[in-house]
């Protein structure tokens, strides 16, 4: 049975805001009643939720930044939920703000808006990858500080052309990122869950490799996987100790792929010589010792941040929630609950 069958007007529960696709959303306010809460922190949003704010809502649309008043999607939040609550839709790739087992308990499917975000979340990677081989950071705040070049000339940087781009997480923005490097003469490889069809390895000229020679080999090591309890750390000291010295490393995944005081370390020894990061382990707290840091290249996490990425991502997670209003269904289900989806 759809969502809206039954009779009464179906609810949808509004997470942050709508900043590009506004008309998209108007005409889910034809289908459902939109609610939004009144919270502006987890404790009260709990305790809204607990008085029965939502009741009725079969569906919620969330961003990023509403983790700023509900916290993370766990089973505390899912407790306080109504029961009516079946459609949770994520506006954004990365959907670790989300338990998805817990989701999966209480019988709450999740979406996130895969591709949209591929070109624009690869292009920033590619930005963090010539300015990390070339260590433009280094003289970008020697020259804001008003000594142009600084005191001693910044070391020379690397040409992209003919070094190994070693990509771990070979989804669509790792996909995305390779084709981009091999314009700049990169050589890729990459480890990943799944080899890639041999087909798609060719037309991409990437080398699928194990995790120890991805380290091993790389002059570059590129994070593009999504964070889970998996791939916490997944780069910490042991891996540090792995790399090839002076290994580059570029991450525009999420900040706890890495653990950034053990990239703090290696960038003091030398084992990693400069590092891109668009992602920070506290967001939007920094390690001091990457501040400190004048061979780290930082960005706030802006990957996405272009109209025409921003409006796709959008109209993605609204199409999501439509489609969970009138079919009862998503549009892009997360991988842990396919075949959950009816
Ligand atoms: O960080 C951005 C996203 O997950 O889409």
């Amino acid at each position: 049975m759809s969502s809206s069958e039954g009779g009464s007007r179906p609810k949808v529960l509004l997470l942050g805001d709508i900043e590009h696709a506004r008309s998209s959303w108007e005409a889910i306010s034809e289908i459902a009643e939109v609610l939004t809460p009144k919270s502006t922190n987890r404790a009260d949003f709990l305790q809204e939720a607990s008085s029965g704010a939502f009741d009725g809502c079969v569906a919620a649309y969330r961003t990023f930044d509403s983790f700023e008043v509900t916290g993370k999607v766990d089973a505390e939040l899912l407790q306080a939920m109504p029961r009516s609550l079946r459609f949770i839709c994520h506006n954004g790739a990365g959907y670790d703000q989300v338990d998805v087992q817990a989701c999966t308990a209480h019988n709450i499917r999740v979406s996130n808006t895969p591709t949209a975000v591929d070109d624009a979340t690869a292009d920033m990677g590619i930005f963090l990858l010539l300015g990390a081989l070339r260590n433009v950071a280094v003289g970008m705040s020697s020259l804001r500080a008003g000594e142009w070049r600084g005191k001693t000339l910044p070391a020379l940087g690397h040409d992209p052309r003919g070094k190994v781009l070693g990509i771990l997480g070979m989804g669509g923005i790792g996909r995305n990122m390779a084709k981009k490097a091999l314009a700049f003469g990169m050589r890729i490889r990459y480890h990943n869950r799944a080899r890639l069809d041999p087909g798609v390895e060719k037309e991409m000229d990437a080398e699928y490799v194990d995790f120890d020679t991805l380290l091993a080999e790389s002059d570059v090591l590129s994070l593009n996987l999504p964070l889970n309890p998996k791939t916490r750390h997944i780069i910490s000291r042991n891996e540090f100790r792995k790399t090839k010295p002076g290994i580059v490393i570029v991450n525009t995944a999420r900040g706890a792929v890495i653990d950034e005081a053990a990239l703090v370390e290696a960038l003091e020894s030398g084992q990693v010589s400069s590092a891109g990061l668009d992602v920070y382990e506290n967001e939007p707290e920094i390690h001091p010792g990457l501040l400190a840091n004048p061979r780290v290249l930082l960005v706030p996490h802006m990957g996405t941040f272009t109209v025409e990425t921003e409006t796709k991502m959008e109209e993605w997670a609204i199409s999501n929630v439509r489609m969970a209003v009138e079919a009862g269904c998503l549009r892009s289900i997360v991988p842990e609950q396919r075949g959950m989806d009816v």
